[in-house]
């Protein structure tokens, strides 16, 4: 039986912890991020003789390092690389939420996006192309409502199509503009030959540029070691649903 690490990202309220808990129902406890404050939870939930270790990472608008949260959950997807990262979106403002997804292709083709409060949205009128934004993506696009519990089995379909292997993401890039694309491409040599294959190396260059410590310090302590499975560090117990 194989067992697939799912990360579930997304921007705060986007209904990552109702999935979660409606997923793994009481197998799950939470604790803290190893050396800070920020809650986490992980649990267990079994589709087609697959068994899935979710993570439930915390809420943020970007993977920059604006916050504890935002750290973690950037350091979670670089550092721990689950197998599968979902991406909880909010079907009401797909906009501002998609910003996240962006950032998450921009680390990992190994995503599921999932399009969230699906029923909200309709109430709302608004319609979604999921088919255009999955081409336009490049990788999986479900909508589901975890609170009312539609589109569930699509969504560990396509899970389970990312994490088996059987779909390989082709993750959008970004080009940015000519600068920055020189600077880009001044770097990526030099990143490449310090972190390796291991890690994404066009984004790392792109934060480096941005200037961001907190990343390079991260890449720093990370680097330090050979791989340390996340859950290892989560240090809790306790049986309690996630908010
Ligand atoms: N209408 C509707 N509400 C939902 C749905 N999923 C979640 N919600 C509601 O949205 C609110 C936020 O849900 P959470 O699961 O706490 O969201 P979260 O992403 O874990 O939030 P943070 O942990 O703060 O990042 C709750 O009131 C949920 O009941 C859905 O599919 N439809
Ligand atoms: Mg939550």
């Amino acid at each position: 039986m194989s067992h697939y690490t799912v990360a579930f990202a997304g921007n705060p309220n986007t209904g990552k912890s109702t999935l979660f808990n409606l997923l793994t129902g009481l197998r799950q406890h939470t604790g803290n991020w190893a050396g800070k404050t920020v809650t986490t939870a992980e649990g267990e939930f079994t589709h087609n003789q697959h068994v899935y270790r979710a993570v439930d990472l915390p809420g943020t608008y970007s993977l920059y390092s604006n916050s504890a949260d935002e750290e973690a959950a950037r350091d979670y997807i670089i550092f721990e690389q689950p197998v599968v990262t979902l991406v909880v979106l909010d079907a009401t403002s797909l906009e501002r939420n998609l910003n996240l997804a962006l950032q998450v292709l921009e680390i990992t083709g190994r995503a599921v996006v999932c399009i969230n409060l699906i029923d909200e949205a309709k109430k709302l009128g608004i319609s979604i192309n999921l088919k255009a934004i999955a081409r336009q993506l490049g990788v999986p696009v479900v909508a589901i409502s975890a609170r009312n519990q539609t589109g569930i089995g699509e969504l560990l379909d396509q899970l389970e199509r990312v994490a088996t292997g059987a779909f390989a993401g082709k993750p959008l890039k970004i080009t940015y503009s000519d600068e920055i694309e020189q600077g880009i491409a001044e770097l990526l040599p030099l990143v490449e030959q310090t972190v390796g294959s291991r890690y994404p190396a066009r984004w790392i260059a792109l934060r480096l540029m941005d200037g961001d410590s907190s990343l390079l310090s991260s890449l720093k302590t990370h680097m330090g070691r050979s791989t340390s499975p996340a859950h290892k560090e989560v240090a809790g117990h306790g049986v309690t649903a996630c908010h």
